[in-house]
Formats: C-alpha cells, sequence, structure tokens
C-alpha cells in the first residue's frame, strides 16, 4: 500500500487526501490551521460569506429603481453578527471536509510538518510531524505532498497590527465597522473588498499602484467596475506605491506614499498580495530549491525536481486559486498511484472576481487577442440590450466571447453581471469541449433570462461557414 503524507490542509491538500485515499493509498494529512486551509478559515470561504451579506445592501439601494422605497441607510447592520456568520460558517465548512476525510479514513494530525530525510536522494522520505499536544511524530511516505498555501505579504513599513492596520484575515474580528477604509492594493483582493465596504456604506479610498484596477483583469470589465465604484463615492488614488501606513494620535492611520503624499483613514486594509508558505519545510534535506520569489517549481503532473515529493496549490504559484489548487493535489495523486492523468491546462480554469457587479472569465484573454499572440474573432455584446436585464433593472455589464476565425471553436470569454460567476459556466464548457459558436447560438436559452445574452453573442460571433 503506497504511504502518503500531505502537508497542508487547504484544498490542494484534503482534495488530494481524498482521492488518494478512494485510490487505495494510506493517507496522513498534517495541518497547522485546520482542514480546509487559509482557503477554507480565513481567506476566500470568509471574504464570499461577507459579500453574501453586503449584497442584501446592493438589492436594498437598487430596489427604489423598481419601485419599492427602502432606504439603506436605516437599515442596521449588526457587524458582530455578520462576524460570527462568517466565522460559523467556515468552522462548518472545516468541520463537514475533516468528516469527509475520515469516513475516507484519512489519518488527520494537528500540527506542523517538514521534511527530514538523512540525506538527499533517498527512495522513501521522513517527515516530522510538531503536534498541538506536543508530541512529535516521525511518518514514513513514499510520497509527499507539500500544500502548504500562502500567507498575506507584509510590507516592512506596514505591519499589520490587527486593530487599525490590518489584512484581510483580521476583517472578521473588527467590532465595528471601519468609519475610512483605505485599501492599499488594487489586486482582485483590493477590489472586491473595497466593493463589499463600499456597499456597506463605508466611505473608502482605493491606494492603486497602477493607473487602473485589477490590472491583470479585462480592461472593459475592470473600467465598469471603476465607473461603478467611482458612482458609489469611492476615491481611487492612482499611481501610488504605499512605503509606510502608521496610526495617528487621533487613532487612525496614515498610509504614506513613495512620492510623498499621504492618505488618512480610519483603518488600512493591506492586499498587497500574498507570499508562499515553503519556509521551514527541510525542503534543503531532500534537494528542493525554491524559485526566485520562493515558490516551489513544479511541472504540470505537480512533480516537483525530488522523485516521490509532489507540490500543488498556492505555494507552488502556478494560478493562486482554490479551483487550480485542487487540480493540482488530485493530479499529483493519480500520478503518483500510477493512474492515467493529463496535466493541468490553465487555459480552461474559470474564475470570477466577487465584486458588484461580479467579473468572470475563462480561456483566452482579450489582451493576448489584441497583442496578437492570439488571432480570434471576438465580440462584446453589452447586458443592457437583454430584456432580463431591463427589468431587473441592470445597467451595467457586458459578455465577450472569443472563437477562432476558422472554426468557430470557443477559446476564451468574459462577462461582467451581478451573476457573472454563474453566467460564466456555459462558455467555460464551451472552452473546455472545443464548441464552436454555432453550438451555443443553436443552443435553447431561457427566454428572458441573462444567459440568452450568451448565445445572442455567439450568433453576432458567427459567420456562414459557422453553420456546418
Ligand atoms: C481574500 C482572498 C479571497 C479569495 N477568494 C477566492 C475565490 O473566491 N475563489 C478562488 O478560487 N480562490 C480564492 N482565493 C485563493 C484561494 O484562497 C487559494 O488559491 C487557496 O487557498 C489555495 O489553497 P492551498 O491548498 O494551496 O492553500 P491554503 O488554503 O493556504 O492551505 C494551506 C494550509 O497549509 C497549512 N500549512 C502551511 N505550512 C504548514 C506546515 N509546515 N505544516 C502543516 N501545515 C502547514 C496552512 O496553515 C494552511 O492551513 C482567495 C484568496 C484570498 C487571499
Ligand atoms: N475571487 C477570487 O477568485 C480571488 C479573490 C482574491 C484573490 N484571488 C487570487 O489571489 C491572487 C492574488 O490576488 P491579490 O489581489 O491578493 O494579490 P495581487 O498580487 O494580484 O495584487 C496585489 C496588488 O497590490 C499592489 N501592491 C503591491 N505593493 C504595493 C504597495 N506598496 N502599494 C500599493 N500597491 C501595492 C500590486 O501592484 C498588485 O496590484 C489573484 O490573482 C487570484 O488568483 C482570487
Amino acid at each position: 500500500m503506497t504511504r502518503i503524507v500531505i502537508i497542508g490542509g487547504g484544498p490542494a491538500g484534503y482534495e488530494a487526501a481524498l482521492v488518494a485515499a478512494q485510490h487505495g493509498a494510506n493517507v496522513s494529512l498534517i495541518d497547522s490551521d485546520g482542514i480546509g486551509g487559509a482557503c477554507v478559515l480565513f481567506d476566500c470561504v470568509p471574504s464570499k460569506t461577507f459579500i453574501a451579506s453586503t449584497g442584501i445592501r446592493t438589492d436594498m439601494r437598487r430596489a427604489t429603481d423598481l419601485g419599492i422605497s427602502v432606504d439603506p441607510s436605516s437599515a442596521t447592520i449588526s457587524l458582530p453578527k455578520i462576524n460570527s456568520r462568517v466565522k460559523n460558517l467556515a468552522q462548518v465548512q472545516s468541520s463537514d471536509i475533516r468528516a469527509r476525510l475520515q469516513s475516507v479514513g484519512v489519518q488527520l494530525l494537528s500540527g506542523r510538518a517538514e521534511l527530514i530525510d538523512p540525506q538527499i536522494g533517498m527512495a522513501a522520505h521522513l517527515v516530522r510531524a510538531s503536534l498541538t499536544t506536543g508530541e512529535e511524530k516521525t511518518l514514513e511516505a513514499d510520497v509527499v505532498l507539500i500544500a502548504t498555501g500562502g500567507s498575506p505579504r507584509v510590507l516592512p513599513g506596514a505591519v499589520p497590527d490587527g486593530e487599525r492596520i490590518l489584512t484581510w484575515q483580521h476583517l472578521y474580528d473588527l467590532e465595528e465597522l471601519p468609519t475610512h477604509l483605505v485599501v492599499v492594493g488594487s489586486g482582485v483582493t483590493g477590489a472586491e473588498f473595497v466593493s463589499a465596504y463600499t456597499e456597506m456604506g463605508v466611505k473608502v479610498t482605493l491606494v492603486s499602484s497602477r493607473d487602473r484596477v485589477m490590472p491583470h483583469e479585462d480592461a472593459d470589465a475592470a473600467l465598469v467596475l471603476e465607473d461603478v465604484l467611482a458612482e458609489r463615492g469611492v476615491t481611487l488614488v492612482k499611481h501610488a506605491r504605499a512605503d509606510k501606513v502608521e496610526r495617528t494620535e487621533d487613532g487612525g492611520v496614515v498610509v504614506k506614499l513613495s512620492d510623498g503624499r499621504t492618505v488618512h483613514g480610519s483603518h488600512a486594509l493591506m492586499a498587497v498580495g500574498s507570499t508562499p508558505n515553503t519556509s521551514g519545510l527541510g525542503l534543503e534535506k531532500v534537494g528542493i530549491e525554491l524559485d526566485g520569489r520562493g515558490y516551489l517549481r513544479v511541472d504540470r503532473v505537480s512533480r516537483t525536481s525530488v522523485s516521490g515529493v509532489y507540490a500543488a496549490g498556492d505555494c507552488t504559484g502556478l494560478l493562486p486559486l482554490a479551483s487550480v489548487a485542487a487540480m493540482q493535489g488530485r493530479i499529483a495523486m493519480y500520478h503518483a498511484l500510477g493512474e492515467g492523468v493529463s496535466p493541468i491546462k490553465l487555459k480552461t480554469v474559470a474564475s470570477a472576481v466577487f465584486t458588484r457587479p461580479e467579473i468572470a472569465n475563462v480561456g483566452v484573454s482579450q489582451a493576448a487577442i489584441d497583442n496578437g499572440e492570439v488571432a480570434a474573432r471576438t465580440v462584446m455584446l453589452p447586458l443592457n440590450t437583454n430584456p432580463r436585464a431591463k427589468m431587473s433593472g441592470l445597467r451595467r455589464g457586458f459578455v465577450k466571447i472569443f472563437c477562432r476565425p476558422a472554426t468557430g471553436v470557443v477559446i476564451g470569454g468574459v462577462v461582467v453581471a451581478a451573476t457573472a460567476s454563474e453566467l460564466i459556466l456555459p462558455i467555460a464548457i464551451a472552452v473546455q469541449n472545443n464548441l464552436t459558436v454555432g453550438d451555443l447560438a443553436q443552443t435553447f436559452s431561457v427566454y428572458p433570462s441573462l444567459s440568452g445574452s450568451i448565445t445572442e453573442a455567439s450568433r453576432q460571433l458567427m459567420r456562414h461557414d459557422d453553420l456546418g
């Protein structure tokens, strides 16, 4: 029986453990923070739960347009109740995963793990688990999976104190909403929290090192979001690199920018990226070197350079998404256990930014098409032409679809809509399965529905030769 030791219990680790145990391996999983990892306990799941509460306020604000008057400012927000809901849901999710792992026979250990091979090049590896009980346990493994995730990046001049200078992991401990939140960093994390706190009625300033929000996302989508945020009163400070964040005498914070400007607020949320959890793992004991940014290098089946040692998830820096982490973990186990496995394909990964409106995408990007990397036919259909959007009072958003010029095969798309994270699926299915715009166009969509814009956009993209 193959002995597998997994270090880290986030999506990469727990999905790998489930697959490996179901394929008959003897699996031990060691995690220092709790089953579900940072994803379930501190990052993805809590943020989306919090955003679900803020969405109620968005709907209240928009209700007036539909003829129902509710005053969002008179609605009482109980932050302690929202926070305890966030934390309870995370714990429940963690317990559910724990129960599933136990039901398939995975041995769960709570503590920190490191490799302790006595010499490089051993056929089997040794892992020492320093358990939270104070005991130490040494496990022998034919296969080790490192799935240790990442942690919020800390700027030397802006060390979070958990009270006023915060990482996203501190937000659910606040007893009151900030009066003026300064969000430093305009990546996906920053954008999601700017949107969420703005919808809660909090004054928000966004400090962006670039000239726009979410520089890595679709530029048209980012523009829609910038418009919405400006309309909601968000101040965007562009080309602004934060050097320091300090507490002020009045109890607030000041963000000091590298060009001498300052931004004052009641709280600062540092959303300046993450760093991989790859120190203290004993990697030198097996002969693994990290890349220049501290990530573990892996190939498309999650192998490191050392036989029997795999890595998956945010510690590899491949694409920091829960879905990708889980897939990397599963692929590692299929490969290690000799099952047939296809290398991971990032071109088919669908992802979403949970702002209001949401932004979702899959496949090749508009930027890759515009700069000539990929040849494609493209269409962008504004949502305000969609009957269902009009009925629901949705003014903003669009559907973009990209297809191969000759064959009409769908290679990517972007959706900006309140429910873009759901609407992206038909395009993702098309990309994954090499379907054509003809296939999408000939599919019945419900009338009236937002997904009707996907079939309509596909029709607009069809040429006579797509008709088959
Ligand atoms: C604010 C935020 C929101 C996000 N929202 C989304 C989203 O909506 N959708 C999405 O797909 N992705 C989202 N992500 C990204 C997603 O959370 C990560 O991609 C995902 O958590 C990666 O999973 P992982 O298994 O690699 O690591 P993690 O979830 O970080 O888990 C790693 C675990 O390993 C443990 N560990 C570390 N070192 C050791 C050690 N030496 N011994 C034992 N255990 C150890 C850690 O304590 C942790 O529990 C979000 C990220 C952030 C920051
Ligand atoms: N909904 C989701 O799926 C979701 C949500 C959050 C995060 N994520 C994942 O996590 C990844 C990382 O996102 P992120 O936003 O946490 O990190 P990021 O690294 O993408 O963005 C951090 C931003 O902070 C800026 N920055 C860095 N130092 C700065 C400084 N001193 N002053 C001002 N700005 C500074 C950077 O230029 C960058 O734009 C995403 O690409 C995504 O894969 C996913």
